[in-house]
């Protein structure tokens, strides 16, 4: 049995809540079958913090975060916050978090399992077997640059600005994770940028180059504008083993990506940090690439596997326990191999179930290990 680990659960608002309830399922049956022990926390964020403590993240709950080894969000935002000032809009909860924690390169996988090749809304030869990483940097960029703001011009008219940054170590350090990663796949990194049009997309193509030829011979660099990724991703996803990329580009193409693999209830995230080499221990943040889908919170619908594989990987890189991870996934695949279907991922002609009996679906698989 794995020793004694800690964990934060930060449910969050709208579906977030209702696909954690399904995640805390899977951690109990983790701890029921003697395969780990944790000890759980849970706290509010986003709306539900602003809702409680008038702030979308309180002091005490980043502090409690940067304790943990681990912390699983769920998602926030929500109609019911829209009026709040911008700086504490529920968002500001999750993008204070990932600062906070220094976590600043977001995995993000798009993975097609072979039953939903069919709910691609590609054909189903363009996606089938399909298996891409997308790292985001997810600390800077245009979400953090300075200067930021809405000003009001001398003739009366406003302006809103926000800057994209980027530094040479922010770039290295979110490329030496990409290039890790394609070490361990295929052995191609195509890095994703507007160089032709930015000067920190300019910059950010010299840094991978240099990068690749000092430190990974061994990989294979390609560079990519973002406009026409977007488009290589709808042609022909396949061509595509690790995508590295900035804050802003990472966010629309993984959301892109997520629809390749036929919903974006399916797709998980790990944001992890450095290393501290004094204590051997990595900030990570797991968490779905979906936010709180406003428009079937409370319905009981919504799919919790992005959710249950966002544990997955918290499994796999906070906690080195790549069989359980491996068990999870593998028990998704079986689920949705029987048809276990959402709504979002429906068969034309055939039931749906709910988010709970997703949830019970799996943990019958689980159980049948
Ligand atoms: N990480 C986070 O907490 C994120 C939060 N948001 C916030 O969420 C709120 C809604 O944003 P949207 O742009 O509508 O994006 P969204 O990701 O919440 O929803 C987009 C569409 O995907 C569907 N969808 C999302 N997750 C699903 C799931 N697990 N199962 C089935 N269908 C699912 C929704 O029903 C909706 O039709 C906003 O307040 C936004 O700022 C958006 C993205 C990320
Ligand atoms: C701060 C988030 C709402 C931005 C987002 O869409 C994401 O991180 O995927
Ligand atoms: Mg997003």
């Amino acid at each position: 049995m794995t020793a004694n680990k800690t964990l934060l659960l930060l449910p969050g608002d709208g579906i977030g809540p209702e696909v954690m309830t399904q995640a805390k399922r899977v951690l109990n049956w983790l701890q029921a079958s003697g395969r780990a022990s944790f000890t759980i926390a849970e706290d509010l964020v986003g709306g539900a913090s602003i809702d409680a403590n008038g702030v979308p993240v309180t002091d005490a709950t980043v502090a409690k975060a940067k304790e943990v080894d681990a912390v699983l969000f769920g998602s926030v935002g929500g109609p019911k916050w829209d009026k709040v000032p911008f700086e504490i809009r529920p968002e500001a909860g999750l993008l204070r978090l990932r600062a906070e924690l220094q976590v600043f390169a977001n995995l993000r996988p798009a993975k097609v399992f072979d039953a939903l090749a069919d709910s691609s809304s590609l054909k189903p030869e363009l996606v089938r077997g399909l298996d891409i990483m997308i790292v985001r940097e997810c600390i800077g960029g245009i979400y953090f640059g300075e200067p930021r703001g809405i000003e009001t011009l001398p003739n009366g008219e406003q302006r809103g600005i926000n800057t994209e940054v980027y530094t040479t170590h922010e770039i290295q350090r979110v490329g030496r994770v990409a290039f890790d990663l394609a070490r361990k796949r295929q052995g191609r990194v195509c890095s994703v940028e507007k160089a032709n049009v930015m000067e920190a997309g300019l910059l950010w193509r010299q840094v991978m180059t240099k990068l690749q030829a000092e430190e990974f011979p061994d990989v294979q660099l390609s560079h990519m504008y973002a406009d026409n990724c977007a488009m290589q991703l709808a042609k022909n996803p396949k061509q595509f083993d690790v995508i590295v990329t900035g804050n802003l580009f990472g966010d629309i193409l993984s959301d892109l990506a997520a629809m390749l693999t036929g919903s974006l209830g399916l797709l998980p995230s790990a944001t992890l940090g450095a290393k501290d080499e004094a204590t051997g221990r990595r900030p990570g943040f797991y968490e779905p690439i979906h936010g709180s889908a406003p428009d079937i919170a409370g319905k009981g619908v919504a799919n919790p596997l992005a959710q249950i594989l966002s544990l997955a990987m918290l499994l796999r890189y906070s906690f080195d326990m790549q069989e359980d991870a491996a068990a999870i996934e593998a028990a998704v695949e079986r689920v949705l191999a029987k048809a276990g279907r959402t709504p979002d991922i429906a068969v034309p002609g055939r039931a749906t179930i709910s988010t709970s009996e997703m949830g019970d679906a799996l943990i019958a698989e689980l159980e049948a290990i």
